[in-house]
């Protein structure tokens, strides 16, 4: 039962809640039905969960910005929970726990030179792999799924524990491939049923293949910490993991939350945010530059523009380049990376947009409602650049645009996948000419549902530029 006032919403089963209102394989369309006709904040029955919908940068603004504590709790009886043993920073609850690890893991890629020269560094460190692969495939045929998913990985790899793998590394290959599995599952259809339905989580259903993938991934990350404390120097950290062991020797082990249970779980939710994410968003913006060749063009007479004389672009330069950064956030605005975002919950009784919405709800922000939000974009439907420039050409950011989500929640990574969107995409456009093969027929741009969102597999050709 609804409580007083709470959002509207369809008619729930007992038992089932609003399971049969979802597709539960994709159920974006669903949530979009739904929300024309209950309004931009509107409930369901997950199971046993009061679920509450935000849509509409309206809401989405008044509940993760103006009442930010109000809605920055993550549920902790779910799926993902049970998965990531309640370690790490992503599911954890709004509270010191949380609070101290967001603060040191910013504080720490701040060091690491987010602001500095040294994250661009390991940035074009890894960009003259992708150039390598690249030109190793000039004039033929390739599919580019590997390469930037093993590029993402390798710069979050290099931060968190000062290593890279190449791109067939055997290793690495499982890592990716548990990683992928267990992303797929935790917004997926058995994930649902896990949450609704309690008496189902000790049977031996196709959800437990998560748990095993997280265990793989869990006895890696143990083994590199093993490593790294038998070779650090205490206070000369490398990466990550030895500024965590070194914080870890300065507190209190009574006080603080810091431990190294929790650090195995950190390490792994950073390289899990940080991959499927970044290379998801690079593929769909490589589809569309292929298949928008003058868009394409326009970018690359920026780029040679700006880059007159230089040898590498610099994070900087982009003020100087108004067309590719629109490009770049049209990329991310159709790409649709996050579409559910990472779910919340409320953690006190509050309101929202006249609704009462009592603690412990759990909050979905559909950032998706945002992509074509009408009123919000000139050209809501298309993939086109104008929507991010005014009429003299300058970017300009509507308020609509918020892939990393907003609030105290909001992604932790957001300044470092904004440099590796950059840096990757103006080198390659300056060095190569990206083209949808003859022989591939019509584009599909339609991406697969999932945690985050990719578009399908498909082939690119390269060739050099003349003019460089
Ligand atoms: C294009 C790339 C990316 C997109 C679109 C993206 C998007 C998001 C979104 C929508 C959230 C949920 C925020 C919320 O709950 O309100 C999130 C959370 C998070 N992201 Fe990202 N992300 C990206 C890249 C990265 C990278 C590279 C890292 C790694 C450093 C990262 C680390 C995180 C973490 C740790 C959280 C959880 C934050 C918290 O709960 O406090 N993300 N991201």
């Amino acid at each position: 039962r609804r409580p007083k006032n709470f959002p509207p919403g369809p008619p729930a089963l007992p038992l089932l809640g609003n399971l049969l209102n979802l597709n539960l394989e994709n159920p974006l369309k669903d949530l979009e039905r739904l929300r024309k006709s209950y309004g931009n904040v509107y409930s369901l029955f997950i199971g046993p969960n009061r679920t509450v919908v935000i849509n509409g940068v309206e809401a989405l603004k008044e509940a993760l910005v103006n009442k930010a504590h109000d809605f920055s709790g993550r549920p902790q009886d779910m799926f993902i929970n049970d998965v990531t043993h309640r370690k790490g920073v992503i599911v954890v609850d709004y509270g010191p726990r949380w609070k101290e690890h967001r603060r040191f893991a910013l504080m720490t890629l701040r060091n690491f030179g987010l602001g500095k020269n040294t994250m661009e560094d390991r940035i074009h460190g890894e960009i003259q792999h992708i150039i390598k692969t690249l030109e190793k495939n000039i004039g033929i045929k390739m599919s580019p799924q590997v390469m930037f998913h093993y590029a993402a990985t390798n710069i979050i790899c290099q931060v968190l524990f000062g290593t890279r793998y190449e791109y067939d590394d055997e290793l690495n290959k499982e890592i990716v491939r548990c990683l992928t599995q267990i992303n797929k599952a935790i917004n997926g259809p058995w994930a649902m049923l896990y949450d609704s339905l309690p008496f189902i989580r000790s049977l031996p259903l196709p959800f437990t293949k998560a748990f095993r993938n997280m265990e793989t991934v869990r006895t890696l990350a143990k083994k590199l910490i093993r490593e790294h404390k038998k070779s650090r120097v205490p206070g000369e950290p490398r990466d990550f993991l030895d500024c965590y062991l070194d914080e870890l020797e300065k507190r209190d082990s009574e006080k603080t939350t810091f431990s190294e249970e929790q650090l195995i779980m950190y390490a792994i939710d950073l390289q899990f945010a940080g991959t499927d994410t970044t290379s998801n968003t690079l593929l769909t913006g490589f589809l569309y530059l292929m298949t928008h060749p003058d868009i394409q063009e326009r970018c690359q007479q920026e780029i040679d523009q700006v880059m007159e004389g230089k040898d590498q672009i610099c994070f900087d330069d982009r003020h100087n380049m108004p067309f590719t950064q629109a490009v770049i956030h049209e990329v991310q605005r159709v790409a649709n990376t996050v579409p559910l975002s990472v779910v919340h919950c409320t953690t006190r009784d509050t309101d929202l947009m006249g609704y009462s919405i009592p603690k412990g709800t759990v909050i979905i922000p559909n950032l998706s409602s945002l992509l074509n939000e009408q009123g919000q974009w000139k050209f809501p439907n298309d993939f086109n650049p104008k929507n991010f420039l005014n009429n003299k050409g300058e970017f300009v950011k509507p308020e609509a645009f918020m892939p990393f989500s907003a609030g105290p929640r909001t992604c932790l990574g957001e300044g470092l996948a904004r440099m590796e969107l950059f840096l990757i995409m103006v080198t390659l456009l300056k060095k190569f000419k990206f083209i949808w093969p003859e022989d591939a027929g019509e584009p599909d741009y339609t991406l697969v549902y999932g945690a985050t969102q990719t578009p399908k597999p498909y082939y690119m050709k390269v060739q050099l530029r003349e003019i460089q």
